[in-house]
Formats: C-alpha cells, structure tokens, sequence
C-alpha cells in the first residue's frame, strides 16, 4: 500500500493574508484540493492523510467531500514545527497500516505530477527512498546576512529538494522516535531528518513546475501554470 500524508499544518504568514495558502482559492478552488486531486486520481495511491491546522478540520471535511476526494482517510492536527505535525501523521497512519509507503509531501504544491509520484514510490521501492529533487542551475552563494557573500558553492554539488519524500512507514517511525532520543526537533524536512540520523536518502524526479507556494508571487506562477496545463488538456 501507498499513502500518501499531506502536510497542511502551516499559517503560511509569507503570503500576508488572513486565510492559511493552503485553503486560498485560485480558480474558485483551494489550492489544498489540487494537491489532494493529484493523489486522488494516482492509481498506486491507496489513501491519504491530511495534517491540517486547527480550526481547519471541518472546512477540509466539506471541500473532500465536495470534490470528491474519496481516498482521504483521516484527519491529524499539526504540531508546534513542520517535523512534529509530519510525526503527528505518521502516528495516525501507524494505527491502520504496516508495512507501506508513505509519500510526505506539502499541501503547498499543487502542481505535483503523476510521473513525480510514480518515480517517488519506484525508487522508495528500489533504494529505500525516494526524495523528488531536480538539480540546482542559479549561482549558489553563502551569506551570513543576506547583504553580502564572500563565498560560492559549488552548485553541481547541490540538489533542491521537492515533495513528495517516500520512505517506508516503519523507517519513517524509526527517525521521529530516534529525533526524539537525541534532541532534534526542528529537521526542515524527512530528507533532512534521515540525514542527520546519519541515513542516505535517494533522489527520485522533481520539476521546475512543482513549485511549492510560499509568497503571493507563486499564486500568480501558479495560476499561469494552470493555465498552461489547461490549455494542453484542451488539445
Ligand atoms: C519539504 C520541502 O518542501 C523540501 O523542499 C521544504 O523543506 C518545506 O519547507 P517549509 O518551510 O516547511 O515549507
């Protein structure tokens, strides 16, 4: 089985506005129900969690059942960081499954594709993990201020990171015990947690176009993304 756990727990304060980014509406839809759309209509999905900010429960209920994501199966309150509300899911997905695959992965990235998600869940299956990641093609500079650098890193030595992270749920329940034991609270990421528990993590498929909505700027790429794959569709 394959599961997937959205992570919506986040105020998202960088979009300066009152409702949370998850829950804005582009298109007349949130921009959660795309996410869970694209794990909805995944034939290797068998269900899917939400970790969703209080306050938000009953909201998310309505919109499931008006867009008709019949795959969700639960509901979990977020934690105080991004690591505790992914612990949060994890021990609800724990109560129902064994041995699967779970697919973490932000609510925030609406533009998922049903290529990132098979490659996430082939290559968790292949190598233990599989973490969508496309390579970096900026100039990556250091700084300690955000003013100046003085140094460069070497960018064919980095990757950035997407979601979906697919790890098996019992390896997954293993760290967030494990960060529990030594004191790490705050890992920004799966990847990142395993890492610093000392695991090697595998690369599966990212995109350019699985942006992960962060400011009011990336609505509006959002939107003419949309646009764009409408418009394919229509073909
Ligand atoms: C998981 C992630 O999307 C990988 O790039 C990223 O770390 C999430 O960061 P956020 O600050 O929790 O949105």
């Amino acid at each position: 089985m394959n599961i997937a756990l959205i992570i919506a727990g986040g105020r998202g304060e960088r979009t300066h506005q009152d409702i949370p980014k998850q829950f804005i509406n582009v298109f007349d839809k949130p921009i959660i129900i795309y996410t869970l759309e694209a794990f909805q209509k995944h034939p290797d999905i068998d269900a899917v969690y939400v970790v969703c900010l209080d306050g938000w429960h009953e909201i998310l209920k309505a919109y499931a059942k008006q867009f008709n994501i019949t795959k969700l199966m639960g509901i979990v309150s977020g934690g105080e960081t991004g690591q505790a509300s992914i612990r949060n899911g994890l021990f609800a997905i724990k109560e129902k499954f064994n041995d699967d695959i779970v697919l973490v992965h932000d609510a925030v990235r609406p533009m998922v594709s049903a290529e990132i998600i098979s490659d996430s869940i082939a290559k968790c299956r292949l190598f233990g993990s599989g973490v969508a990641a496309i390579p970096c093609v900026e100039a990556m500079l250091v700084t300690e201020d955000k003013v100046s650098s003085s140094f460069i890193y070497d960018r064919d030595r980095l990757m950035r990171t997407q979601t979906p992270q697919a790890f098996p749920l019992g390896k997954l329940i293993w760290a967030h015990e494990e960060a529990k034991k030594r004191g790490i609270t705050n890992s920004v990421a799966s990847c990142t947690l395993m890492i610093e528990l000392g695991q090697t993590i595998y690369f599966s498929a990212g995109s350019e176009k699985n942006i992960k909505i962060t400011t009011t700027e990336d609505i509006e790429i959002f939107k003419a993304l949309l646009t764009t794959k409408n418009a394919d569709w229509l073909k």
